[in-house]
């Protein structure tokens, strides 16, 4: 039996056309172009793809989209210096500090750069990752500004094609902060984010310490992993029929792999994401999509 492949790459592109449209419409009443400016600290080669792939995709929907590079040793202070610029600059609506940090020490042995401090200094209005504390609590409580994107992008995967999940069993496997914890969150969410058709479902939030992971997953009508272990859901983890959301982005041999034995998962699954073009495309397009709505909350402030 072969599963559906649901195409993120296609649907990325249906939802970069209707945030074309919507620029458009934004600045023909006389807006300046909706800007995001990434932040990018040091070298690391696939957060350097990644900027540049998101800039592209900024250029072709109107968006001008900036790269600030610092160096890998920069430092704390320089970093939040520039946050605080990005944050005062009136031509900036949305501000990304590109994840990871280096993992740097300095000469007392002490962690270069503080994570959590930097994303809490970004503008709550220009964060358009959705990873300031202020829009991860208005989510939480079901009124939310920004949905983080990769998040969004699945939601809006699952709407688009037709795979609903309300009164479904849904399991997300791991607990990150920008994937599974949001990601259980809207699934579970009354009325949802994206409407009650692709929420209302009943979530299991799994992760390494789960007890017989298998059986759980198994329980999943829609299985979402987000782990970034390759292949590390085998087809035994899956319910014959289930839908299969591949998260994961791994470089295996200058290979992209996703969380999901893709092969042998495509064999039970009813339809399942591919890894390239399924999730990572739809992130992307989110991003855009919050880049706009930025500029427009800015707009009214
Ligand atoms: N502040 C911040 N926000 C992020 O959203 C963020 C981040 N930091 N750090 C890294 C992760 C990773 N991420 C990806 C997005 C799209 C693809 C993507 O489009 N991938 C293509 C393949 C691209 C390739 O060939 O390398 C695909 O899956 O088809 C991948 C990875 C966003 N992240």
């Amino acid at each position: 039996m072969a599963a559906e492949i649901l195409d993120g790459k296609a649907i990325a592109g249906e939802i970069r056309q209707e945030v074309a449209a919507d620029v458009q419409a934004f600045t023909a009443s006389g807006a300046p172009a909706p800007c995001l400016a990434a932040v990018l600290v040091g070298e690391d080669p696939a957060s350097q793809v990644y900027v540049r792939n998101k800039s592209r995709a900024c250029e072709k929907a109107g968006i001008e989209g900036r790269t600030h590079r610092l160096p890998a040793d920069a430092g704390q202070d320089a970093l939040l210096g520039l946050v605080a610029e990005l944050n005062a600059d009136p031509n900036v609506n949305g501000i990304l500090v590109q994840l990871p940090l280096p993992s740097l020490k300095d000469e007392a042995g002490q962690a270069m750069y503080d994570e959590r401090e930097v994303l809490d200094a970004v503008d709550p209005l220009k964060d358009v990752d959705a990873f300031s504390p202020v829009n991860v609590g208005l989510l939480m409580q079901g009124r939310p500004r920004f949905l983080p994107c990769t998040p969004h992008g699945i939601v809006q995967l699952l709407l688009r094609t037709g795979h609903l999940c309300s009164g479904k069993n849904v399991c997300v496997v791991g607990r990150s902060d920008i994937v599974g914890k949001p990601m259980a969150m809207m699934l579970a969410q009354k009325n949802g984010s994206c409407g009650p058709e692709v929420a209302n479902a009943t979530v299991t939030l799994a992760h390494s310490r789960t007890a017989d992971l298998a059986a759980v997953c198994r329980s999943a009508e829609i299985l979402i992993a987000a782990v970034g272990r390759p292949k590390m859901i085998t087809a035994d983890m899956v319910r014959p029929g289930a839908v299969v959301i591949d998260v994961g982005i791994n470089r295996v041999d200058d290979r992209l792999v996703g969380d999901v034995d893709f092969d042998a998962v495509a064999e039970v699954a009813a339809a399942i994401t591919p890894v390239p073009g399924g999730v990572g495309p739809l992130t992307i397009a989110m991003l855009l999509h919050n880049t706009v709505m930025a500029a427009k909350l800015q707009s009214g402030r």
